[in-house]
């Protein structure tokens, strides 16, 4: 059994569901559509800004709008969307509108896949036709021994029967082998490496799980409890580490080529690099207003190429530096004086 997690992480193309291939590539809007849910799984890693909150959010940008949703998704080229929350299905009529608004505007190729914690009925799955292509099944804990007479059996069949792709999946939690049984009904098994998140880490504490090591999120033991299905072909198991590294690196590396300006640098992490110079007067010093057009003015930064700054480090005066950030204004990651 080969399970090193990053080799898996790029030898995926063989059974992977089709909105996990999209990931794969960074192509993934997360649509947050709410933050409440019925259920209250003691894993659940929602943050307390969003859950319980009725709130809507396309990858990190609050939605106030439905724009906001098509602006999100044009920053990164996104070539699907996984709609989640919180519970989708009690917000039905939003995620049809937000689905139809995304088909319409990219085309049916746009790719939508759906959460959810419910096990939902015909009467639910009908309004989503033609609108998601797949569904994802979270049946809690306490349901996984004898998945194949409960509610969420008869959802993956009906599922099935409308035309959806169908799948389960879950955090990797012990007794996770029980699902094996309903594999062969299934499209594809999804099995997350169980994160420890602010939220959850009481609960984690409680159950005596820690954390795997200090760089990652992951739950110790998480791997092994997933070990028994690992080698069916319809299993993917998807490392914290991935999410950490490869899908966030690859959605940063499509939002910095659709917003980075010419002097920026884009990293092969998908962060941008540019310097600043911080006028300490009103008057722009000569050797900049030769250059114009490679740099940007707001208040008393001056925004340049970093390599460009560097080399006129000496004529210039005032506080300069080199700041490292993700593209699009987001985080700061490193500033560094020159
Ligand atoms: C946070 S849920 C939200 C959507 C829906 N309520 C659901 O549970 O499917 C999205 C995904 O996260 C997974 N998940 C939940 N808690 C997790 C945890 N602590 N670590 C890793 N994945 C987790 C769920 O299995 C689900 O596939
Ligand atoms: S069903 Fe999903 S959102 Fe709801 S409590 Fe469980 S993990 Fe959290």
């Amino acid at each position: 059994m080969n399970r090193d997690k990053t080799a898996h992480a790029g030898d995926c193309s063989t059974h992977l569901s089709e909105g996990c291939v999209l990931c794969y590539q960074g192509a993934k809007m997360v649509l947050f559509v709410t933050g409440v849910c019925g259920r209250d799984c003691w894993y659940c890693p929602l943050s307390e800004t969003r859950r319980n909150k009725r709130v809507v959010y396309a990858n990190d940008r609050l939605v106030k709008s439905p724009d906001d949703i098509i602006e999100e998704a044009e920053m990164m080229s996104a070539l699907g969307t996984g709609v989640t929350g919180g519970e989708p299905f009690l917000v039905l009529d939003d995620v049809v509108r937000y689905c139809r608004l995304l088909k319409e505007h990219f085309g049916p190729d746009h790719h939508i896949h759906l959460y959810t914690g419910i096990a939902p009925t015909k009467a639910q799955l009908e309004p989503l036709r033609g609108l998601v292509d797949e569904i994802r099944l979270h049946p809690p804990q306490e349901l996984w021994d004898g998945i194949l007479t409960g509610p969420y059996a008869a959802s993956v069949r009906t599922a099935r029967d409308l035309g959806f792709s169908i799948g389960i999946e879950v955090p990797s939690l012990p007794g996770i082998e029980a699902l094996a049984a309903i594999l062969p009904e299934l499209d594809f098994l999804n099995i997350n490496e169980l994160e420890w998140s602010e939220t959850n880490a009481q609960a984690m504490r409680e159950r005596n799980l820690d954390l795997e090591d200090g760089l990652h999120n992951a739950v110790g033991g998480a791997e092994a409890w997933a070990a028994p299905l690992l080698d069916d072909p319809k299993v993917h198991f998807c490392s914290s580490d991935f999410k950490d590294s490869v899908q966030l690196r690859e959605r940063l590396k499509r939002i910095a080529a659709n917003t980075a300006r010419a002097f920026d640098e884009i990293t092969g992490d998908g962060t941008i690099i540019y310097g600043i110079l911080e006028l300490e007067g009103d008057d722009l010093p000569l050797a900049l207003s030769e250059n114009i057009n490679d740099i940007e003015i707001s208040g008393n930064q001056v925004e340049m190429a970093w390599w460009m700054l560097a080399e006129m480090r000496d004529r210039l005066p005032g506080r300069k530096y080199v700041i490292e950030r993700y593209p699009n204004e987001g985080i700061v990651l490193e500033v560094t004086p020159l």
